[in-house]
C-alpha cells in the first residue's frame, strides 16, 4: 500500500480533528519515518525467497524437497516439503497450533481473531456434525428462498457475478444453522457476519505494512481495523433481541430442544462451566464461525461452477445422478441423497484438487521447540507451513495427475474396499485441502453438504455457461499462498 493511501486512512480517522496540530505533525513524521521501515528478521540457514516470490514457489513447485523461508517483518516463515506434515501430525494443538498460525497470519491480536474457544470447536466438531442430517431440508429451503429473492430470473441467458451472489446464498444457508430462522434472513446480520471476515483480512494486510512497534497506534488509522470493533458490537446488538426472546421463552416439556449453533454454544458453555461466556462472547463466536465457514465454502462453489462451465460434458451425468437419487422423494433432497451423490462428490473433490483454498493448507505455529527427522530445528514461536501444492505428487493409482478428471474419485470408490475413501470431506496425506490430522477442518462435513445442496439446486434449475469471450477454464489468481477464483469472470445462467 502506498504511503498516500496510509495518509488517506489517517485523514478518515474521525477523532484526528480533535488532536492538536502539533501532535498530528509528530504522528505524520513518525508514520513517514517508520511505515517503509522493514526490520531485517534473522532467518534460518535455508534458501530465502522474497515475500513476492511466494508466487514462484507456488507455481513452479520447485521447493518440493527443500525447506525454504520467506522473511517478513514478523519473522521468518518456513515452508516445509509435504512429508513433514506427517512428522508434525502427532503434536497436540498446544504444541503445534493451526489456530495460532492463522491468528498470526492475520495479526489476530489486533484483528480479534486470536481467540481459541472450546465452546466453538465443540459446537462445530460435535454438535453440528452429529446433527447434520437434520438440516438438509432447512438448508435447501433457504437456498431456494435465496434464489427466488436474490437471483435474477434468468429467463434468457443472464450474466451473474458469482462472487457477490454466492456470498449471500452461502451466508443465508449457513446462518439457518448458525443462528436459526428467522435471523438467517436478517439482511443486517448477513452483511455484518460476512463483512467482518473481509475487514479482518484487509485490515490485517494493511496493518502488516506497519512496523510491529507502530501497529498499536496504526490500528486506529486503518478504516477496516476501526470497523472490526464496531462489527463485534453490531453483531451483539443484532443478536440481542433473539437471545432475549430465547431466554424468556418456556418450552413445553414435550417440545424438542432447538437445534442450532446458538443453542449448542450456550449448552456447551454451561457444560464446560465457562464463566467468561456471555452474550458478547456468543456474538463473537458467531462471527468467528461465519468467518471460517462462509468465504471458504463460497470459493469452493465458485471453483466448481467454473469447472462445470468450462467442461459442459459433466452437466448431463451430474444432473442425471441428482434426478436418480431423489427419484423416491420427487426431487426433494434428504440426508441420504447427499451421500448417494457420488459423482458430484467426486467432481467437487477434483475441482478442489486443482483449485485448493491454499497451496499451504497445513500451517502450524510451533508452541514448543520441534526437531525434524533431518535434524532441522524449529524454534518455539516459528510459523511453518507445508507444501500442499501437490498435483505432481498425485498417487499413480489416481490416474493422470494433471488432467481434470471429474469422476476419478467416483471410479476409485467403485472398489468395494475403498467405497468410504476418497470423499470430498476425507482429508488424507494425498488430499490436504481441509488440512490434515486431528485438527483438520471440523466444518468439512457441513461444507460438503452445503456445497452439494447449492450445486444440485443450480444443476437442477439452470443451464450454465461462460460468456463467449471466456476461453477454457479461467486461470486462478494467487494472493500469498491463497488460490482465488478470477473475480472478473461472469457465468451465464438460464432457467431450465
Ligand atoms: C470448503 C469449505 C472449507 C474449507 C476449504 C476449509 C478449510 C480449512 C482448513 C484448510 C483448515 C485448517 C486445517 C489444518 O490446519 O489442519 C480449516 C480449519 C477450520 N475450519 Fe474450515 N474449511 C471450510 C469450511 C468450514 C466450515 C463450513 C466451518 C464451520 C462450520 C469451518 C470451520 C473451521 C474451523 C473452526 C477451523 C479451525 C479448526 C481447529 O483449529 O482445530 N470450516 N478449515
Amino acid at each position: 500500500m502506498a504511503f498516500s493511501e496510509l495518509l488517506a486512512d489517517m485523514e478518515s480517522f474521525p477523532t484526528l480533528a480533535w488532536v492538536s496540530p502539533a501532535l498530528t505533525a509528530v504522528a505524520v513524521i513518525l508514520v513517514a519515518l517508520f511505515s517503509g521501515y522493514r526490520k531485517s528478521p534473522k532467518g534460518f540457514n535455508v534458501p530465502t525467497l522474497g515475500e513476492d516470490s511466494q508466487m514462484r514457489y507456488v507455481q513452479e513447485a520447485d521447493f518440493k524437497n527443500t525447506i525454504f523461508q520467506v522473511l517478513t517483518p514478523d519473522g521468518p516463515r518456513l515452508f516445509l516439503p509435504r512429508k513433514f506434515a506427517n512428522e508434525l501430525k502427532p503434536f497436540k494443538r498446544h504444541e503445534a497450533s493451526g489456530m495460532k498460525a492463522l491468528a498470526d497470519r492475520h495479526l489476530g491480536h489486533y484483528t480479534t481473531i486470536d481467540h481459541e474457544s472450546d465452546v466453538m470447536l465443540g459446537a462445530i466438531k460435535i454438535d453440528l456434525n452429529r446433527n447434520l442430517g437434520l438440516f438438509v431440508g432447512d438448508v435447501e429451503q433457504e437456498v431456494s428462498h435465496c434464489f427466488k429473492t436474490n437471483f435474477p430470473s434468468c429467463e434468457e441467458w443472464t450474466p451473474v457475478d458469482l462472487h457477490e451472489t454466492l456470498l449471500r446464498i452461502v451466508a443465508q444457508a449457513s446462518a439457518r444453522i448458525f443462528v436459526g430462522y428467522p435471523m438467517c434472513r436478517n439482511d443486517e446480520w448477513l452483511e455484518c457476519s460476512t463483512k467482518f471476515a473481509l475487514d479482518v483480512m484487509t485490515g490485517g494486510e494493511k496493518l502488516k505494512l506497519w512496523h510491529p512497534w507502530l501497529r498499536p497506534f496504526a490500528q486506529y488509522w486503518i478504516p477496516e481495523m476501526r470497523r472490526i470493533r464496531g462489527d463485534h458490537q453490531r453483531a451483539l446488538d443484532l443478536l440481542m433481541p433473539e437471545l432475549k426472546k430465547r431466554a424468556a421463552e418456556t418450552r413445553q416439556p414435550d417440545e424438542p430442544p432447538r437445534q442450532d449453533m446458538i443453542q449448542w454454544m450456550q449448552q456447551r458453555a454451561q457444560k464446560l462451566g465457562d464463566k467468561s461466556f456471555d452474550y458478547k462472547e456468543l456474538a463473537n463466536l458467531q462471527m468467528l464461525t461465519a468467518t471460517a465457514a462462509i468465504h471458504t465454502t463460497r470459493l469452493a462453489i465458485i471453483h466448481a461452477l467454473y469447472d462445470i462451465a468450462a467442461r459442459p460434458e459433466y452437466i448431463a451425468p451430474l444432473r442425471e445422478e441428482i434426478r436418480e437419487v431423489t427419484r423416491d422423494t420427487n426431487g426433494i433432497l434428504q440426508k441420504q441423497h447427499l451421500t448417494q451423490m457420488r459423482k458430484l462428490d467426486s467432481f467437487m473433490k477434483e475441482s478442489q484438487r486443482h483449485s485448493p483454498p491454499s497451496v499451504a493448507t497445513y500451517q502450524r505455529k510451533a508452541m514448543i521447540p520441534i526437531d525434524l527427522s533431518n535434524g532441522f530445528h524449529i524454534p518455539k514461536g516459528t510459523i511453518v507451513q507445508c507444501n500442499t501444492n501437490i498435483l505432481d505428487e498425485t498417487p499413480a493409482a489416481w490416474g493422470e495427475p494433471h488432467a481434470f478428471d471429474g469422476f476419478r474419485f467416483y471410479r476409485l470408490r467403485e472398489n468395494p474396499e475403498d467405497t468410504n475413501r476418497f470423499q470430498f470431506a476425507s482429508p488424507s496425506y494425498d488430499s490436504m485441502q481441509f488440512g490434515f490430522g486431528n485438527d483438520a477442518c471440523p466444518g468439512r462435513f457441513f461444507a460438503s453438504n452445503q456445497i452439494k445442496i447449492i450445486l444440485s439446486y443450480i444443476l437442477s434449475n439452470y443451464d450454465i455457461k461462460f460468456e463467449d469471450s471466456v476461453k477454457g477454464r479461467p486461470k486462478n489468481f494467487m494472493f500469498e499462498v491463497n488460490v482465488l477464483a478470477d473475480p472478473t469472470v461472469k457465468v451465464l445462467f438460464k432457467k431450465l
